[in-house]
């Protein structure tokens, strides 16, 4: 049975946290990595449980770890844990499979936004109950952009006006959600991708800086200095 967080909330949270973490360097799978002496699942996990939207959270985990994932987390909040797949897309679709029928939003939250504030979570979860499909959080893109040739000569500058940087937590109706995925032929790198192929329009809410992705180990420098700010919408 997959255990329940807030019975009122109206949303189960579905967090790919199964990745080797290649970019940020040796030293196990990223979502148990250190920032401020724990896991970035647990700092991913405690903002979560802080959304009053969420009903439950699924994690996908590094196969190994299921069962230290559970142990890990069970003091933070009631999660189900399941073994994640070797693509984000399969973790996705392992946790996906164990949402109850009757949760009629979901929202995919990568591990990897360990920052990401509860009202991030709450923006993107009103986006869908009031009546979109699939919404996105996202910023504007802040570098110009150049479309480069395999020799690394520049063919032309990008229109940065209409280009968007796309954040996690995505947050569907989770009819669409799985409509997706059960039609995803090709890899997709998000969930909304998945959706597009579909016709389906989705829709873009604003992020946050604090949801960035810890990619890369200067990630966690930045994440490390962030999580003695407040956050900014709060
Ligand atoms: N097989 C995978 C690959 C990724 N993820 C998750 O998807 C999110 C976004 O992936 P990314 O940040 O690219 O993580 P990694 O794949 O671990 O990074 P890298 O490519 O550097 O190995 C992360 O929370 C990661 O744990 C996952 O659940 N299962
Ligand atoms: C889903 C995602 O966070 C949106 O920006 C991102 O695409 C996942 O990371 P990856 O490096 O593309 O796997």
């Amino acid at each position: 049975m997959t255990a329940q967080l807030n019975a009122r909330g109206d949303v189960a949270v579905v967090v790919p946290a199964a990745g080797a973490g290649l970019r940020l360097g040796p030293g196990g799978p990223k979502a148990l990595r250190l920032l401020d002496g724990e896991p970035l699942l647990v700092h991913t996990v405690r903002r979560l449980a802080a959304a009053p939207s969420v009903r439950m959270i699924v994690i996908a985990a590094p196969p190994a770890d299921v069962e230290a994932v559970h142990s890990l987390l069970s003091p933070v909040a009631p999660v189900t844990v399941v073994a994640g797949g070797a693509e984000r897309q399969e973790s996705v679709a392992a946790a996906l499979a164990v949402v109850p029928d009757e949760v009629a939003i979901v929202l995919v939250h990568d591990a990897a936004r360990c920052l990401t504030p509860p009202s991030v979570v709450e923006r993107v979860a009103a986006a869908v109950r009031a009546g979109a499909d699939a919404v996105i959080p996202v910023l504007p893109v802040v570098d110009t952009i150049k479309e480069v040739a395999p020799d690394d000569t520049v063919l032309g500058t990008v229109d940065r006006s209409v280009l968007r940087a796309v954040q996690t937590p995505q947050g569907f109706r989770a009819s669409v959600l799985r409509a997706a995925h059960a039609a995803a032929a090709d890899a997709h790198t998000d969930d909304a991708g998945a959706v597009e192929k579909l016709g389906i329009p989705v829709h873009c809410v604003p992020g946050s800086d604090l949801a960035l992705k810890i990619t890369r180990p200067i990630d966690l420098a930045l994440a490390t200095h962030l999580l003695t700010l407040p956050d900014p919408d709060a």
